[in-house]
């Protein structure tokens, strides 16, 4: 399905906050033979300001750093290491940094670049080219996960007690919904005009969905809740939502793991 979206030219930029969910995702990518046209970041979804690398925010555009020299650029990404390769990213990646290259394919535009390079084009957000922002977003958001079966089956062990504390703690539930719409808001904010973005989650109660949507429309006069065409095509076993096009995927009639989803158009 990537690959198909990705076609001939395109590119895909992943970022989490975790970790470990970046190097599981590096391992799917690499199994099934999707990376090259991928780059992946360990970095805050919530102010994250890299543009997609097209031709035009490419080497030509982009001036390197006088104190750049050429072993600073990114060669070919490779697991196995050595030692100077280590000592090279540890220059690259300095202590500090709140954004980590994890992986990039060898046409994912990052190979040639230097890291101030790479790094230049969030100025590029910030003076709004919209043609050079993302086509496509996804805002798979954190959230509390109770939609999935499967994960509530865990707090047999972990304690009926500890979902009370994550789920129905009205603190934890406010910090989430609020970082629920950061990753939205900035989702949005690096998506072209004309785009569209997808945001989910397994969590099937109010405030995590139609909540957070119900606010961020309300401060984007430019985002419109379209339809899921595909859902009618493919007959997906889904049930509306609460705001229009809105789906949702109960988990005992759809015999999926609980999902929520909502599709986004960017307009002028
Ligand atoms: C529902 S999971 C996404 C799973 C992902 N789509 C996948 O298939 O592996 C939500 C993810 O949000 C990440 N996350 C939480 N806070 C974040 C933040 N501030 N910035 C970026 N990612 C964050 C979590 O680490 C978690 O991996």
């Amino acid at each position: 399905m990537l690959a198909g979206q990705l076609g001939n030219n395109g590119t895909l930029t992943g970022v989490d906050i975790a970790r470990h969910r970046l190097a599981a995702c590096r391992t799917m990518l690499q199994k099934y033979g999707l990376g090259n046209s991928c780059r992946l970041f360990v970095a805050d979804g919530t102010c994250f300001d890299l543009l997609p690398i097209t031709q035009r925010t490419g080497s030509k555009d982009i001036m390197p750093s006088t104190n750049e020299t050429v072993s600073e650029v990114f060669g070919e990404w490779c697991s196995r290491k050595t030692r100077r390769q280590k000592k090279r990213e540890g220059r690259l990646q300095k202590e500090g940094d709140k954004i980590e290259l994890l992986f990039y394919g060898n046409g994912s535009g990052v190979v040639g670049l230097t890291k101030n390079q790479l790094l230049a084009n969030c100025s590029m957000l910030q003076r709004n080219h919209s043609a050079d922002h993302y086509d496509k977003v996804l805002v798979d958001a954190e959230c509390t996960h109770d939609g999935s079966l499967k994960h509530i089956c865990k707090y047999e062990q972990w304690g009926w007690e500890t979902l009370e504390r994550r789920l129905l703690d009205p603190e934890r539930m406010a910090s989430i919904t609020k970082l629920q719409l950061q990753l939205l808001t900035n989702g949005f904010r690096l998506l072209k005009t004309g785009g569209t973005l997808v945001y989910s989650t397994c969590s099937l109660t109010y405030d995590q969905n139609e909540g957070v949507l119900d606010k961020f429309l309300n401060l984007h006069y430019n985002a419109e809740l379209v339809e899921i065409t595909e859902c009618n095509r493919a007959g997906w076993p889904c049930e509306d939502g609460k705001l229009p096009h809105t789906l949702r995927f109960n988990p005992s009639r759809s015999r999926t793991s609980g999902l929520f989803i909502a599709k986004i158009h960017k307009c002028q």
